[in-house]
């Protein structure tokens, strides 16, 4: 079992308060990812829960008994860091038993604990190198290896992937996904990567500055964010807003439509603009467009429809895809 708890966690450095009143649940088996913009207390909050910080606040459960006052060692944890942090001089092998030889397992058994994960990391043949002689990826799975072997009661990811390059990073996101369909152990996992919180998360949770702004499933977040910031947040290109005449229309003080849910026209359409950017990103291409009276607009242009800077487009926002806002920033509910 693997079950956390945090009930009104708190954390101050000093009288720096940086995590506030955080309550969440993550269930058995369940894959959560923790984003938000740089130092919103994503790092921290794990490392509260993994126990290398203590909380000025509230509790910590695992499987329902307070951990908050458990070392690190005792919380049946494991953890998975940027760096791999693997001992240099000594084999896969042995990198990968290293907890289980220094809580004492027997050799025999602990060679089978090895091998057993080697073959679902798909590192069998480099049991006997050296980590200096394995490429990132093979590094990073070596460092998951040595987690995966103390059969922790959930693993604890911190940006693991952000030490590779761009092709690695979709390799290693893929075998991370492979992993926890076979292991099914839960795993908190912090990234800053929206596409490793979509891809890999069952749950996801949007924290800024230290405090959650919504936690649901990466499709929840994406059609029913519930604020402004998660509205800005997920999504890339980000959801476009706009405010004045064309939202007081609509009953809001703020619209919001995604890049991909606004149509192009040569000839017609609700807002009338000029291209300012066109940017093609290999299958898609972006169109940066002024529309006077409105804003600077970003749509995503499909098929054939694709215009030049200082040429005129017409948009026209799918109605069903209006996300509406009060004034202070929350989701109205209905979508128009
Ligand atoms: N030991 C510390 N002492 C004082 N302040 C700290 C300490 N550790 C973290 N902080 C502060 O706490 C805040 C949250 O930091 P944290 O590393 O958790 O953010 P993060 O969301 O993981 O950011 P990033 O994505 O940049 O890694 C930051 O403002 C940081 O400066």
């Amino acid at each position: 079992m693997g079950k956390i708890e945090l009930v009104g966690v708190e954390k101050a450095f000093g009288n720096v308060h940086v995590i506030r009143n955080v309550h969440l649940q993550v269930e058995d088996g369940e894959f959560v990812v923790f984003v938000g913009p740089s130092g919103c207390g994503k790092s921290t909050l794990l490392r509260l829960i993994a126990g290398l910080e203590d909380t000025t606040g509230g509790k910590i459960l695992i499987d329902g008994t307070d951990v908050s006052d458990t070392p690190p060692a005792k919380r049946g944890l494991s953890m998975v860091f940027q760096s791999y942090a693997l001992y240099p001089h000594m084999s896969v092998r042995s990198n990968i038993g290293f907890g289980l030889r220094m809580a004492g397992m027997p050799k025999e058994e602990r060679n089978r604990k090895v091998e057993a994960a080697a073959q679902v990391l798909n590192l069998t043949p480099y049991l006997d190198r050296r980590p200096g002689q394995l490429s990132g990826g093979q590094r990073q799975r070596v460092a998951i290896g040595r987690a995966i072997v103390r059969e922790p009661k959930a693993f604890l990811f911190d940006e693991p992937l952000s030490n590779l390059d761009a092709a690695l990073r979709v390799n290693m996101r893929l075998e991370i996904a492979r992993l926890q369909d076979t292991l099914g152990t839960t795993a908190i996992y912090v990234t800053h990567d929206q596409i490793e919180a979509m891809t890999l998360a069952d749950k996801i949770v949007v924290l800024s500055a230290g405090q959650i702004e919504q936690v649901g499933s990466p499709l929840e977040l994406y059609d029913h964010p519930a604020n402004l910031f998660v509205a800005g947040f997920i999504g890339s290109p980000k959801m476009n807003f706009v405010t004045g005449q064309a939202a007081a229309a609509r009953g809001a003080a703020t619209i919001g439509v995604r890049p991909e849910h606004i149509a192009g026209s040569r000839t017609d359409g609700e807002w009338a603009g000029t291209v300012t950017v066109a940017e093609h990103v290999g299958s898609d291409t972006f169109l940066y467009v002024a529309v006077p009276g409105i804003g600077d607009i970003t749509m995503r242009a499909v098929g054939e429809f694709a215009l030049k800077p200082g040429e005129s487009v017409y948009l026209t926002p799918d109605p069903d895809r209006i996300h509406r806002f009060d004034a202070e920033g929350q989701a109205m509910l209905a979508a128009r």
